[in-house]
């Protein structure tokens, strides 16, 4: 689906990606994580054909970028990181623009508004937009055309703390709601924990590692949270706390959450497959590997 080899981009003196190699495949969230300056934007700009690489070989839903532009560009929604639109347009009539040069039916223009809660917003001037509103129309932009991957790049970036949660939960609505997958950057490490599945760390143009959240956790041995649906909460605690895989229980709603190595996982899954047929438990569900803690082992050089 979005695949890098050995690609390298040189602006003047500066290497901005030093035979950059990853491949992400099937539906995936995948957070493009890394400091500012490490090469995420020339990544992305690389994947939509904007920018052309010195050298190496990219794919992008199976097609070169450079060759299939058009193509690639009508299947790819892309949020650049600092867009720039013009003020004193109305909302729908700047979505209703792009959808027309874009070969979209302006139909398609109600169904992004809503996709991104604007639907109030679109008789509004672009200068009247808070930050968090103007991220959402970039969102809607992007989402135009119905694409199967979407390019977003730091959409979080600049917002303040409550724009910047409404951002993710609306990047969590879509990924659930539509068949899309997408790339996000961001230069917070624990930002994209709630959303992504697979993660792909970069500094100074290099990937330091990439891989799906399970895999990662695994090779750098970080441990993994499980929620579990009781309906015997003490009894549930008083059967895992002799449990040696166990290694921290917390009461949450609805539930508990235990941290289990993840080389135990499968032992877990059993154990708690048993607990299931004995009633204790309704149901249990693996949370994801702190993206921070991977983080924490693969820059310490630790696993
Ligand atoms: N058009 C350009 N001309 C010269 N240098 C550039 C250009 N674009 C990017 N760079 C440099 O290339 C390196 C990688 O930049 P890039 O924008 O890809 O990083 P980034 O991870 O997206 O960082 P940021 O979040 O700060 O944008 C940086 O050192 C940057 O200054």
């Amino acid at each position: 689906m979005l695949e890098f080899i050995e690609v390298y981009k040189r602006y003047g003196k500066i290497e901005a990606l030093k035979g950059v190699s990853f491949r992400v495949n099937g539906k995936f969230v995948a957070a493009l994580l890394g400091p500012n300056g490490a090469g995420k934007t020339t990544i992305m700009k690389i994947a939509m054909g904007f920018v052309k690489p010195d050298r190496g070989s990219v794919r992008v839903l199976s097609m070169d970028p450079f060759v299939e532009e058009d193509r690639v560009r009508s299947l790819i929604g892309y949020l650049p990181e600092k867009p720039i639109y013009p003020l004193k347009i109305r909302v729908k009539d700047l979505l209703n623009y792009l959808a027309r040069i874009r070969g979209v039916g302006e139909n398609d223009v109600n169904r992004v508004l809503k996709l991104v809660g604007l639907e109030d917003y679109s008789d509004r001037e672009i200068k009247s937009l808070s930050r968090g509103y103007l991220q959402r129309l970039g969102l809607a932009q992007a989402l135009l055309g119905d694409p199967q991957l979407l390019l977003l790049d730091e959409p979080t970036a600049n917002l303040d703390p409550m724009a910047r949660q409404e951002i993710l939960r609306l990047l969590n609505i879509l990924h659930r709601d539509l068949d899309v997958s997408m790339v996000i950057s961001s230069h917070i490490i624990p930002e994209l924990q709630e959303i992504a599945n697979y993660a792909i760390f970069i500094d100074r143009g290099v990937i330091l590692d990439h891989g799906s959240l399970e895999d990662l956790a695994k090779r750098y041995n970080v441990k993994s949270i499980m929620f579990i649906e009781t309906t015997n909460t003490r009894k549930l605690i008083s059967e895992l706390s002799s449990i040696e895989f166990v290694e921290g229980i917390n009461i949450v709603d609805n539930g508990i959450e235990i941290k289990i190595d993840s080389r135990n996982i499968k032992a877990v899954e059993r154990y708690l497959d048993e607990l299931i047929k004995e009633g204790i438990i309704r149901s249990y569900r693996y949370k994801t590997a702190q993206l921070s803690d991977i983080y924490e082992k693969l820059a310490s050089g630790k696993h």
